[in-house]
């Protein structure tokens, strides 16, 4: 009988070291690799199990295939690729085909597998050892080469979403040199993977859509999410990124085709963060969506039905699946699995954050993330225009996830900077929604995550009435809208501040209430100015400014990493706290002289290391670890943990 398990290659650090790339081996027979095909097309068919010996090349043995399937691990790794090559080919249309297979002792197989695939960089020695003989041209290159000609191939594409399907190809192709490309050139792919690329990507998924990633959770999973956990291939995860897909930057409702979302942040917490590949899973949640025009699109991958949101029914039927996949991925992954909501609309955002945030490790990226990014900016802004938190005013256009939850923690440092009561510290600071600001005598009517906002003021419509009202020194972007930052708008700052700081956060590029170049022209090159997609540098009477990228990417891998190296069990604000100081304290004065108040990105796993080090540190203070002992240097340990890209020596 054989019976097949996973071997563990991959030591949790994700060091290199000396490892085999095939990921079974026998349990109760000794020879090294094995292939083990399921059934064919044809009941009948025998499946075929090949044996390596020692001293001889593979050897055929048949054995009966009900035998060998029912002895296989019941949760195999599976990719897409590993298939039998000939018996699918011999189906016709009304015979059966069992759509999986486990191949793994062939060179064939190792070059589809993108967790041990190197491609041209498969050594001699490896060739002979993995079967690759002939499947490869003749000449062995290093993954440096490899990675100059990716990126010389991905810039020969002018259409960022061309750039982004070839990222994409890759990632499926050849993991490790898909995060060396991206690690190596992470200020030029950053845009490609993540905002503004990531969006269009979203919009059009269906289309380009070519195999699967991460797990899909629809209602039709419904009671059965435990079971789809157990299909994913990788059983030790340490981070899911979950959406449903209802606010999609500022997008609105992509359903479904939200899934590039959890795909792109994870590969950061990667890339940015060092959080191993394998410990990653995108997850999306396919309750149906609003959006007609996806409905109506004969490519779209969702549920074709509206969203099961809004009426008291639906509502449940949306508050039971999220609880069953709660519940699943503790049963599965344990309590320190950590979960990122990501883009859900801010009516199930924040009663998600604070029903899970007492029982499981999570945190809203939007909410949350977003608040220690844009506090780190204000933190390092003081710098350059002088003063404390608690000397300015600030004024939001946005009053949702985002700029709430920026508000709030800022208030949270004002108050703790200052002994401040949280309720004094919050009159610092205005919102306006779609309905103009904030007020008192709006609070029957707002959701209860706008009504601490809700101050005595007369009621005012116009942004640029409530910038000229309550002479803010710090303006900030979070509507999802769009140039919604006029000219009017920048100047009114521009006459109210010597340095106006002014951030546009809302992605894609499309929705920034402003460009860079608006924001420096607009203020005569006296802004301070971030936004939450990039924009290029602009030169302004002869100065040429860097506009920083305040977007949450700074924060969520190294405060990630953090949580995990430390172990902690719960998110406290108090980390995202620490999150911030940190990042703030990442930024030089040579940055400062360019006009920036963040750090460049190419310095971003230094950078995360700095957060993490600093969000354990706070995770041990608060009791809150548990990895013990606390380690000495948390710095080194956080880059000790990271992945490394680079390819493995094969025994
Ligand atoms: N840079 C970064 O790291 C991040 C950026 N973002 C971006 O921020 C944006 C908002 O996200 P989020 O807060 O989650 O979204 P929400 O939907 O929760 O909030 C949007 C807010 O904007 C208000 N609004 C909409 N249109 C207008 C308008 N024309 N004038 C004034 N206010 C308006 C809404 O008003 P009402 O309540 O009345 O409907 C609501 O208060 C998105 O574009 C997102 O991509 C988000 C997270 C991180
Ligand atoms: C950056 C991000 O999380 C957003 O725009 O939603
Ligand atoms: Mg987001």
């Amino acid at each position: 009988m054989i019976s097949l398990h996973r071997s563990c290659f991959l030591n949790n650090t994700g060091i290199s070291g000396s490892s085999s790339p095939f990921s079974y081996k026998l349990k109760k027979l000794p020879p090294a690799s094995v292939k083990v095909t399921a059934l064919g097309p044809n009941r009948d068919r025998n499946s075929s199990v090949l044996i390596e010996n020692n001293n001889n090349p593979l050897k055929e043995i048949k054995e009966d295939a009900t035998a060998s399937v029912a002895d296989v691990d019941p949760n195999p790794t599976v990719t897409g690729e590993d298939r039998d090559l000939y018996y699918d080919a011999a189906a016709t249309d009304d015979q059966l085909v069992t759509p999986w297979s486990l191949s793994v002792a062939s060179g064939y197989s190792l070059l589809r597998d993108p967790h041990h695939n190197k491609g041209l960089a498969f050594n001699e020695k490896e060739r002979d050892s993995y079967y690759l003989r002939g499947l490869l041209p003749p000449t062995v290159i290093s993954q440096e080469l490899q990675v100059k000609k990716m990126m010389c191939s991905i810039r020969q594409y002018q259409v960022p979403l061309q750039k982004y399907m070839a990222m994409m190809d890759l990632q499926e192709l050849n993991e490790r040199l898909f995060y060396k490309l991206l690690i190596d050139n992470v200020e030029e792919l950053l845009p490609v993977v993540y905002t503004p690329t990531v969006g269009e990507a979203c919009q059009k998924y269906g289309s380009i859509f070519r195999r699967p990633q991460g797990l899909f959770i629809s209602l039709k999973e419904k009671g059965k999410i435990h079971e789809v956990l157990r299909n994913w291939p990788q059983r030790d995860i340490q981070v899911i990124v979950v959406t449903d897909g209802e606010r999609i930057l500022g997008l609105g409702d992509l359903g479904c085709q939200g899934m590039g979302i959890p795909i792109g942040k994870l590969s950061l917490y990667t890339a940015l963060g060092g959080v191993r590949p394998s410990a990653c899973l995108p997850v999306t949640i396919d309750v149906g969506t609003n959006n007609e025009q996806l409905l109506n699109d004969e490519f779209y991958i969702g549920l074709r039905r509206r969203r099961a949101t809004g009426q008291a029914r639906n509502l449940i039927e949306y508050a039971e699946l999220m609880h069953e996949f709660m519940s699943a991925v503790k049963q599965n992954y344990g309590e320190k699995v950590l979960i990122q909501f990501e883009d859900f609309a801010n009516h199930n955002a924040f009663d998600l954050l604070a029903k899970y945030g007492t029982t499981h490790l999570v945190f809203n990226d939007d909410i949350q993330g977003t608040a220690s990014v844009v506090l780190a900016g204000l933190v390092a802004a003081l710098k350059v225009v002088g003063g404390t938190l608690a000397d300015h005013r600030f004024l939001f256009l946005g009053a949702g996830e985002a700029g709430t939850g920026i508000a709030e923690l800022i208030a949270l440092e004002i108050s703790k900077q200052t002994n401040m009561p949280l309720e004094e510290a919050r009159k610092k600071i205005s919102l306006v929604d779609s309905k103009g600001l904030i007020v008192k005598s709006r609070i029957d009517s707002l959701q209860h995550f706008k009504k601490p906002w809700a101050h005595d003021h007369e009621p005012i419509k116009k942004l640029v009435d409530a910038v000229n009202g309550i002479k803010p020194t710090v303006l900030i972007g979070t509507s999802g809208v769009g140039r919604t930052f006029t000219k009017e708008v920048v100047e009114a700052m521009a006459a109210l501040n010597e340095k106006p700081i002014i951030f546009s956060l809302s992605n894609p590029t499309s929705q920034s209430e402003c460009t860079a170049e608006e924001a420096y022209t607009w203020s005569q090159g006296r802004a301070i100015f971030a936004s939450g997609s990039p924009f290029d540098p602009v030169e302004y009477k002869g100065r040429v400014f860097v506009p920083g990228q305040a977007n949450n990417a700074y924060i969520f891998p190294g405060l990630g990493l953090g949580l995990i190296m430390s172990g902690a069990i719960r998110v406290h604000d108090d980390m995202l706290l620490a999150a911030s100081e940190a990042l703030a304290a990442q930024v030089t004065q040579e940055n400062f002289d360019k006009g920036l108040i963040y750090p460049p990105f190419r310095n971003i796993r230094k950078i995360s290391a700095h957060i993490a080090a600093s969000v354990a540190a706070k995770a041990y203070e608060l009791g809150l670890a548990t990895r013990q002992p606390q380690p000495k240097d948390l710095v080194k340990y956080a880059e000790h943990c990271m992945y490394n890209p680079a390819y493995q020596s094969y025994r």
